[in-house]
């Protein structure tokens, strides 16, 4: 996860890292560029899995944003993560996701993420089972 910068929108909260898709890109590829700016870790489309999805429908009336945000989980990447844009990062174990401090999207994303990786470890059993 990564704690947004101070002087940001939501700042000073944790959040999924990631960015905005830019125009003529697809969104496994702005989550490429995202990454490899964010964290400067190397991640390729082939290796991203859509986990979840959110956007103002999953928020109280009077709350709604206009943002959507698509969760990807990622199963390889080359390098070691680094914060180069927010204000830290950490690996946070994804039951525990809902106690930080998250801008109202990603309570609903960490949510679908434990779903997710539920179903994700059932599979995992049945082809070794
Ligand atoms: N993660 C998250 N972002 C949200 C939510 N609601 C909301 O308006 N946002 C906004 C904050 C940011 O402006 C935007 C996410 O884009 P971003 O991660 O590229 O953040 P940014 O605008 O600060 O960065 P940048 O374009 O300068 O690179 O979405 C939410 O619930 N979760």
């Amino acid at each position: 996860m990564q704690r947004r910068r101070e002087s940001s929108m939501h700042g000073g909260l944790w959040e999924f890292p990631g960015g905005k898709v830019e125009a003529g890109e697809t969104i496994a590829g702005a989550l490429v560029r995202e990454i490899a700016e964010e964290l400067g870790i190397g991640i390729t489309p082939a290796d991203l899995c859509q986990a979840g999805y959110a956007d103002g429908a999953h928020l109280p009336v009077g709350e709604q944003s206009p943002v959507a945000i698509t969760l990807f989980a990622c199963r390889a990447w080359s390098g070691q993560p680094q914060c180069l844009d927010g204000e830290e990062i950490a690996w946070i174990a994804a039951d525990a996701l809902a106690r930080l401090a998250m801008p109202p999207l990603d309570y609903p994303l960490a949510h679908q993420l434990l779903e997710f990786m539920a179903k994700e470890a059932k599979k995992s059993i049945a082809k070794t089972g």
